[in-house]
């Protein structure tokens, strides 16, 4: 039987076998980019104590009503109050505490007036700052003259006023970006329970593959797909392990894959899906139990299944599990641009969906509609989702071809932000024509 596959079919196919990862504990900085699998309380109140967001004095609020700089309140400085400070300084009637941003409150304290608002100890004009405490005289005995009343609680950050214990700090599903490992952080947690970023190999295929840097022979080209592909896993979240080439051999390509199954999540392979007689990746790979795999009842048939999508670049794919433990593997065509679209379209959702990302929208990559900016009318093939590339204007609304729907095209990807896509049942775009436009970086 020889049935082609849609695009939607060939996706929701992957989605349906790749599951989330299993939750670790990971430390914050390992867990930046990965989503929270359990709801994450607040332990003690933020802040913990009530402090001073100001440099200052803290003050009786009655000590300094009605004060201006020609009458100032003329307070006794019993001592400093800094950031980490333990043992406080009662102020008494009459008593001012130097204290510092982040500070703890002195017991007797209702108040803090900055020191813009006093003398600063000198005995003449508004303040701009205070004298170091290792600076003679000593800005932390003697008189300041406060220049300003302030009300109760001024400058004070309340005990809780960020958070309070028994909140919700965190919900599972979260995303732990920069704020929200802030966050944990702050409430004292050092790691996170996530699930972690998939490990992805990627491999290029291809007897004809010389790796960048390295000098062509005839006939040879530089292999680009394991770098792009590299650095798109990177862009979805996941752990990128290159794989530099592997020749058209069979038993070379399966001893490969089954070197790296121990340390991927997903394998991406490129190159090798077509028709020809050197197709080593459908060769290798279209056997069930190559990778020791046991068929199990209930269970879809292990191994790769080789199909044509009606979609263009990328019409043949492959895909399946493999290996004990059943690594999700994904065989992209091997034109760059093919390759390209191909994980745009299948990989980065599967990236997504073992990192518990499935149903949560790809923000990186915007799905909108704009008028296509083309002097004459693009050809399409009938019956096939094609992916062109094209350079978005987000003021025009439009979204502009570069080069043609050439598969080995990498110049022009290289210029594109966009995919634009010709639905199945269009095979002509008049100019101006609106279709949806899926924003690629
Ligand atoms: N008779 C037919 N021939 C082809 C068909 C077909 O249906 N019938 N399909 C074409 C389509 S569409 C595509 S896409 C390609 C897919 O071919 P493969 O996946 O087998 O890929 P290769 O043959 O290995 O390579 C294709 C092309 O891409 C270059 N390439 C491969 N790997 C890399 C790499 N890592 N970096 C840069 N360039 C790479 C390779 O040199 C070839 O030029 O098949 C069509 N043929
Ligand atoms: O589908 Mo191939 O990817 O057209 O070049």
């Amino acid at each position: 039987m020889s049935t082609t596959w849609s695009v939607d079919e060939h996706l929701e196919d992957i989605l349906q076998s790749v599951h989330p990862l299993d939750p670790i504990e990971l430390p914050l900085p390992e867990a930046q980019g990965c989503v929270l699998v359990e709801d994450v309380m607040v332990p003690v109140a933020l802040p913990p104590f009530d402090n001073s967001s100001m440099d200052g004095y803290a003050v009786r609020v009655a000590d300094v009503t009605g004060a201006t700089e020609e009458y100032p309140a003329v307070l006794t400085v019993i001592g400093d109050v800094a950031a980490g400070s333990a043992g406080l300084p009662t102020v008494g009637p009459g008593q001012a505490a130097r204290i510092m941003t982040g500070a703890p409150l002195p017991p007797g304290a209702e108040a803090v007036v900055p020191v813009e608002w006093t003398d600063g100890g000198t005995g003449e004009g508004a303040a701009t700052g205070m004298r170091p405490a290792g600076s003679a005289p000593e800005g932390a005995s003697g008189e300041v003259r406060v220049h300003r009343p302030a009300e109760a609680g001024a400058h004070i950050r309340p005990r809780g006023s960020d958070v309070k214990a028994g909140d919700l700090a965190l919900a599972a599903g979260t995303v732990l970006g920069p704020p929200q490992i802030g966050l944990l952080a702050a409430i004292g947690h050092g790691t996170a329970k996530v699930r972690p970023r998939p490990r992805v190999v990627v491999l290029s295929t291809g007897s004809e593959l010389v790796q960048p840097g390295e000098e062509l022979t005839p006939g040879r080209i530089h292999d680009s797909n394991s770098f792009a592909l590299a650095a798109a896993a990177r862009d979805a979240g996941a752990i990128a392990y290159r794989v530099g080439a592997v020749t058209d051999e069979p038993d070379a390509l399966r001893a490969t894959i089954e070197d790296q199954l121990i340390r991927a999540d997903l394998l991406v392979t490129t190159g090798g899906v077509s028709v020809g007689a050197y197709d080593v990746v459908k060769e290798a790979l279209s056997t069930a139990g190559s990778f020791g795999e046991e068929a199990e009842p209930d269970e879809a048939a292990p191994g790769v299944d080789f199909r044509k999508l009606d979609m263009q670049p990328g019409k043949p794919q492959g895909f399946g599990a493999i290996g004990p433990d059943r690594t999700p593997l994904l065989a992209l065509p091997g034109n760059p641009v093919s390759s390209y679209v191909s994980f745009e379209l299948f990989a980065r959702p599967a990236i997504r969906a073992l990192r518990g990302l499935r149903d949560v929208p790809d923000d990186a990559r915007p799905r909108l509609r704009a008028a296509v900016a083309t002097d004459r009318a693009l050809t399409s093939p009938p019956g096939k989702r094609q992916f062109l590339r094209g350079t978005y204007d987000p003021e025009a609304g439009t979204v502009t071809p570069v080069g043609g729907a050439g598969s080995h095209l990498i110049g022009a990807l290289a210029l594109a932000d966009a995919l634009i896509v010709v639905p199945e049942d269009t095979d002509s775009v008049e100019p101006g024509q609106e279709l949806e436009v899926i924003l690629i970086g």
